[in-house]
């Protein structure tokens, strides 16, 4: 019997597929034979990657492609349409996979780690007689409420639909982060359709995720102690980052990072910049994103913003408003279309990160001590604000006026509170602390990972 072989399913999204390739790695340098799954868009920007190619552990990790049902990338960013077409495609392409790699009798499938948000391919591993678990990239505290589902309808704060019947906060324990029926991540995508599909996902997958013991999470004890001690078969193994493996560069971007503002960044005085980000999904619309960098200008500090053209800069006049923007603030100010952002958040001169909260951006801002404002769009992104003001206090909030828009007062003012108020950057290097001895040998992360890697050598 040769080295175990881990068929890997992520969601084909970039918030899921960094984790899970984080994941991969870690699980290759203790032998284990990889094949990776991405969609067939998602594998042609991954493909010329090359950190990937340097950090491919001599053959372990092979990449594959299958088609997902989707046309572009910004199909695969509508929640709803994305989940509904790669439910009806994926699936048959990934059991013809395992059917295909399983007739070789040294390449057999012995375990198939999915991505808990689609529960399908858990289904389709107690079908065909694989081990199996699941991995959740975002916050424990989601897992928790989507558990809570059944609850939520009993006590009437939500309907079959998942539909709140009224606005109002709830606490699903003491120090779970308050959340606001509003936000509830399945309604908070923008239409009904988008909240039918993904409640019924997420009940679904509560149901599959009961096919394995393993339900693993890129989070922390130390970090959500609450959600764990609601649901202590979650097994935290994270946080997972490039800076936890053998060292060398984060995996699995999609786009070519910019690694010039890291010199840029060497140039500034410590913790004197703003880092801004908004992931890979969201995007402000054109008057939002010119208000935001007003916002910036007034501050008088220097920053990193990411601006990726085909999200921040998709009004015409954007472009044009961004060149003038530039010759106005000078070297004050670096923009690029995408950055190496856990390097970028290592760096001693970010003082603070002006993030929409996604989970990875949240665990990669705490592992390195800085400071959050918080900008929450969609999804499980106010609970993370909420995790990152309220129950860590390492942030704070951005809020909107009666316009819904976030003003350039609003933001030059929260700039000068998070980087003039000393208690949120200690507080940040404490929670550092905690969370990184997670991921020490020796640490709760760590010792879960080891348990995790026997389970599946034992095959
Ligand atoms: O210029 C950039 C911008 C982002 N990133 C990386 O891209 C990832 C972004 O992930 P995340 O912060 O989680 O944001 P999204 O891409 O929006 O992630 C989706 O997936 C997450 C995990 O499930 C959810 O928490 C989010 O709400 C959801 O939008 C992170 O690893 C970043 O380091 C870069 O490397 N360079």
């Amino acid at each position: 019997m040769g080295n175990p072989h881990v068929l890997v399913v992520p969601y084909p999204v970039q918030g899921h597929v960094i984790p899970l390739m984080e994941l991969a790695q870690c699980l290759a340098k203790y032998g284990i034979r990889i094949t990776f799954v991405n969609s067939e868009y998602n594998h042609e920007l991954l493909k010329n990657e090359s950190a990937l190619q340097a950090a491919n552990i001599g053959d372990r990790i092979r990449l594959v492609s299958i088609s997902d049902g989707l046309q572009s990338m910004e199909d695969g960013n509508q929640a709803g349409r994305a989940s509904g077409s790669i439910l009806r495609v994926m699936p048959g392409k990934v059991e013809e996979l395992i059917e295909r790699t399983n007739e070789s009798d040294s390449d057999k499938i012995s375990c198939i780690i999915a991505d808990q948000s689609i529960g399908w391919a858990l289904e389709l591993a107690e079908k065909k007689g694989i081990r199996r678990a699941a991995f959740c990239p975002a916050a424990a505290a989601l897992l928790v409420l989507g558990f809570s589902i059944p609850k939520l309808i009993e006590d009437g704060i939500i309907d079959e639909n998942g539909t709140p019947t009224k606005r109002q906060k709830i606490e699903l324990s003491a120090s779970m982060p308050l959340m606001d029926s509003a936000n509830f991540v399945w309604n908070c995508l923008g239409n009904m359709e988008a909240q039918k599909t993904i409640f019924g996902l997420m009940v679904r997958n509560n149901k599959s995720t009961k096919l394995t013991k393993w339900l693993l999470c890129n989070s922390a004890y130390d970090l959500e102690p609450s959600a764990f001690h609601m649901a202590p078969h979650i097994l935290p193994i994270g946080p997972l980052l490039a800076s936890n493996k053998l060292g060398g560069d984060s995996t699995g971007n999609f786009w070519a990072k910019d690694t010039t503002c890291l010199e840029w960044l060497d140039q500034q005085a410590p913790r004197s910049v703003i880092y801004v980000a908004f992931g890979s999904i969201a995007s402000l619309e054109p008057s939002q994103f010119k208000e935001l960098c007003v916002g910036l200008e007034l501050a008088s500090r220097p920053f990193l913003l990411v601006a990726r053209s085909d999200r921040m800069l998709t009004d015409g006049t954007n472009g044009e408003f961004v060149e003038e923007f530039k010759d106005r603030v000078g070297n004050r100010g670096k923009i690029v279309s995408w950055a190496p952002q856990q390097e970028v958040l290592g760096r001693s001169a970010v003082g603070c990160f002006l993030s929409h909260c996604g989970w990875n951006s949240t665990i990669e801002s705490v592992s390195n001590g800085v400071p959050l404002l918080c900008w929450p769009c969609f999804a499980d992104q106010f609970i993370n604000k909420s995790y990152i003001c309220d129950v860590w206090k390492v942030g704070l909030g951005l809020d909107k006026d009666e316009n819904d828009k976030v003003t350039r007062e609003e933001i030059k003012n929260k700039i000068e509170q998070i980087l003039e108020t000393k208690e949120f950057a200690a507080r940040a290097l404490d929670l550092k602390e905690k969370v990184m001895n997670c991921v020490k040998e020796g640490g709760s992360s760590h010792q879960n990972f080891l348990n995790f890697v026997d389970w599946i050598k034992m095959a």
